[in-house]
């Protein structure tokens, strides 16, 4: 039978990928996306008037606050998307019954665990972002049942919106040298792998709901992250790259992240 998939905040990387794999499919799914401009799920009566005028099965939640370092300085922003409408979007999902599949981060550890984080260790996150996230997991548990949140890392893509990779190759077109990170490490995750992952939870028609641990394999620091991407496009040659233990941020990040 066919199932009706809404996907919020459409047209960030996320969003943009699930778009390009999955908008024509032979899996009976029909796609509804939806970018900021047509759903600010900020705003609680247009959420509920969006949901009691279509229906859907499941929600894909791909809008977030996701600006690590303006979220030290603009706090109450990041809590506005990522808790608050939240918690609109769990009630909504819950009125509706609709199941509600959220994105959320590596960044609600603090980065002290000298190996893999699991779905029942500590959260204890230490910058805003990272704990407006959490905040945003904690409204969808008490407030809904049929949930998925799967949590994830150091998200990229290779053609679309901002991410790491992203910036290190636009620094590379124009810098001669890229100091980077070596103090912290985790999993680049691709937006592609965690799309497939998020679909076959529906496919799979899994009532296996709650918090899930989904990233890429390899475990690396942002350094040698930025060695790949680099050698990738070639520019190995053109630029010298150099490990520091100390790039100065406004915000924390943890030393260590890596998903189980
Ligand atoms: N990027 C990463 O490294 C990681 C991301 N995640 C999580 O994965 C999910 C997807 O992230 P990603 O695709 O990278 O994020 P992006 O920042 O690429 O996309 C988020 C999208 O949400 C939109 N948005 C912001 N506010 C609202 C709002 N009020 N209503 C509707 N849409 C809104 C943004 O629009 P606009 O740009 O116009 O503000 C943007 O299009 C998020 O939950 C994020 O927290 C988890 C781990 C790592
Ligand atoms: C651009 C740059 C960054 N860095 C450092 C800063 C930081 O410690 C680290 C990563 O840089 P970024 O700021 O791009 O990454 P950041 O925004 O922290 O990425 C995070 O985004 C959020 C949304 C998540 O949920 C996380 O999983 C994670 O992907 O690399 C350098 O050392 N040199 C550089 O030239």
């Amino acid at each position: 039978m066919l199932k009706k998939v809404l996907v919020t905040g459409a047209n960030g990387q996320l969003g943009l990928t699930i778009k390009e794999l999955y908008q024509d499919n032979n899996i009976n799914l029909e796609f509804i996306l939806v970018s900021k401009e047509e759903l600010d799920i900020t705003n609680k009566e247009a959420l509920s008037e969006f949901f009691n005028s279509n229906s859907f099965d499941y929600c894909i939640n791909c809008a977030a606050y996701t600006n690590v370092e303006q979220a030290e300085k603009t706090p109450e922003q990041a809590y506005q998307v990522n808790s608050e409408a939240v918690k609109f979007l769990a009630n909504v999902c819950r009125l509706n019954k609709v199941v509600l599949i959220h994105v959320s981060t590596d960044y609600v550890f603090d980065g002290e665990k000298q190996e893999p984080y699991t779905v029942l260790d500590q959260t204890n996150p230490i910058n805003e972002y990272g704990k407006s996230k959490l905040q945003g997991e904690k409204q969808i548990q008490a407030n809904l049942d049929a949930y998925f949140i799967v949590r994830t890392s150091w998200l990229y893509s290779k053609k679309y919106g901002k991410n790491f990779y992203q910036t290190i190759l636009k620094l590379a077109k124009k810098e001669k040298k890229l100091t980077i990170t070596t103090e912290q490490k985790g999993c680049p995750t691709n937006t592609e792998n965690l799309a497939k992952y998020i679909i076959e939870l529906i496919v799979e028609k899994t009532n296996d709901y709650g918090l899930k641990h989904f990233c890429d394999k390899q475990v690396m620091s942002w350094f040698e992250f930025a060695k790949i991407i680099l050698e990738e496009h070639n520019f190995t040659n053109k630029i010298e790259l150099e490990g520091i233990t100390e790039f100065k941020t406004y915000a924390k990040r943890p030393k260590y992240s890596v998903l189980l």
